[in-house]
This record gives C-alpha cells, structure tokens and sequence, in this order.
C-alpha cells in the first residue's frame, strides 16, 4: 500500500511541504510573511484523487488532452502525474532542494497508450524544487522512446491573496487568450488592462516573446506583490472559480476561493512539446514576494 508522505523543507529564508503523492508542494512561505502557495485549510489526501491547492504538476495531458489539432477525451483529467506517487531523490536532498523522478516503466500500457508517441512511449521526469529567498520549481522530461513525443504540462500553481476580488494580475495585459468560461473557448484579443476578477476566470494566455518576463499580483489586502516568472512555458493559464462554482466545489470549504489565484506556467494544445527521441524539455517557475 502507498503511504502519503509529506516532506517539511526548512531553512532561514522560507518553509515548504511537498507531497510525494504527485511531486506535489503544498505550502511555501518565506521567512515573515503568510504563505505564497495556498492550499486548502483541509487538504484531501486520497490516492486516484487530485490534491486541491499548492502546486498540481500537469502532465502528460492538460485538461482531456489534445491530439490532431483537436480536444481528446484523456482519463484522468489533468494527466497520470498529479495522481501518482513520485520517487523522492534520498541523494539530492539538503535544506534547500529536493528531488523527484517518475518513469514511465511505472505505468500500464493502457495509460501509455494515451501518450501521443507511437506503439511504444518511454519517458522519464525528474522535478527539482530548490527552496529558499524564491522557490523555483522545475519539470524536466526526457523522450526515451524509439519515435518523437508529444505531451502537455503546467505547473498548476495556487498563489494566496487576501481577497481575489481585490487584486490584479500585471504583466499578460498584450497577449490575446482563449476563454475556457465560453462555449467553443473563443480566440479573444488582448485588453491591455490588468486581470480583476468578478466571477470565474479560466484563461489561456498566448504569450509571445515576453514568455518569461515576470507576471505581478498586486494585493493591496496582504500588501505585497508576488512575482511569477515562468520559463519554457509558451502559455500562462490564469483561473479563479469565482464564488458559485468555488462554494460548489467538495475538495474546498465555502469562500475559501477567494483566497487564492492560479497563475500556471502551461505548454499546452498547439503549443505542447515535441521532443525527437532523446531530446529533453524544461518548464519552470519561480516565484518571490516583496
Ligand atoms: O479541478 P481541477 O481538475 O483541478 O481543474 C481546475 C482548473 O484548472 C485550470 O487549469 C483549468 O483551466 C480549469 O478549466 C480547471 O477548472
């Protein structure tokens, strides 16, 4: 049987909690301030189940998936990686950094079978989370496979605000997005103003080459700016569940939606990755409050 582990980093810049369950961090909070990365009061840990909060790692599919230039019905939602049991690196762990790997040898052929890589895919992953001043987080995948490779991944991240109908995201204002609230998810242009929020917002930013320039919170409730920069990452997801379906949701208490934003480093659709047998692809993200 499987046995939720949960891994407290400590040091003198900044706490974190990750599960093995999912590579998942729960919790980051720097040294004298509340916690950047918000997870539920009740966290809910069941194997086969997502964990609501921290830092969900998307992969190999995002959503139900894509394939053809079309949307697929892919099972579990989200992809295989946020509901199964990374190997934790006992050789790379100090009280700054902590390691994870998963192999696709651990999975059955059905699963496999939804990877877009021929008869035959084979991958490995390692997520690294150094932790300190700023936590970074990065997903590295290699092909190992006899023939090209196609997945989607995000790092699903849930960043605490005082009040998410009080902030505003800086930073996506030029880029055009596609709206995941609306029937077909219509191609939507750019506004130029900063992201409120007033109800749900499910957005897939398009971001062009400013795709690592930083993304700011501004939250005048608990009066800091986070900052997010994402690397490899060619679109940045921004969701809230506003408050009906937020009250809605089993693995959230009621309100409790409006004290988080997700901001998400995400290569997803026709902008997921394609790696030639032994070719190996990075997504991260980093983030710091001041
Ligand atoms: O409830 P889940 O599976 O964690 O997904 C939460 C949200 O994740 C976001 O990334 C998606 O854009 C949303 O459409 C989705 O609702």
């Amino acid at each position: 049987m499987n046995t939720f582990l949960l891994r407290d980093v400590v040091n003198a810049d900044s706490s974190a909690s990750i599960s093995d369950y999912g590579a998942h961090v729960l919790t980051w909070t720097p040294a004298g301030q509340p916690p950047v990365i918000w997870r539920p009061a009740a966290v809910q840990l069941r194997e086969g189940t997502a964990i609501r909060g921290g830092v969900p790692i998307i992969f190999p599919w995002f959503n139900t998936g894509w394939d053809g230039g079309r949307p697929v019905s892919k099972q579990p939602k989200h992809g295989f990686g946020r509901v199964s049991f990374w190997a934790f690196d006992e050789t790379a762990v100090t009280d700054r950094h902590v390691r994870y790997t998963l192999d696709s040898t651990d999975f059955g052929d059905d699963l496999l079978a939804q990877l877009n890589s021929g008869d035959h895919p084979r991958f490995h992953a390692t997520y690294d989370v150094e932790i300190g001043e700023r936590i970074a987080m990065t997903l590295t995948v290699t092909n190992d496979g006899d023939e090209p490779l196609t997945y989607e991944a995000a790092l699903h991240t849930y960043l605490h605000v005082g009040d998410v109908e009080r902030i505003a995201v800086h930073g996506l204002e030029s880029c055009d997005y596609l709206d995941n609230t609306q029937p077909g998810v219509p191609h939507c242009s750019a506004t130029g103003e900063p992201i409120t929020f007033d109800g749900m917002v499910d957005r897939t930013y398009l971001r062009g080459d400013e795709a690592d320039t930083p993304i700011t919170i501004e939250d005048p409730v608990l009066g800091r700016t986070i900052e997010i920069i994402n690397a490899g990452a060619p679109q940045a997801v921004v969701w809230n569940p506003g408050q009906a379906a937020g009250d809605a949701m089993g693995d959230l208490a009621v309100g409790e939606w409006r004290g988080f934003v997700c901001v998400e480093a995400v290569a997803r659709l026709d902008r997921s990755v394609t790696l030639a047998p032994g070719q190996t692809n990075t997504l991260s993200q980093t983030l710091s409050v001041r």
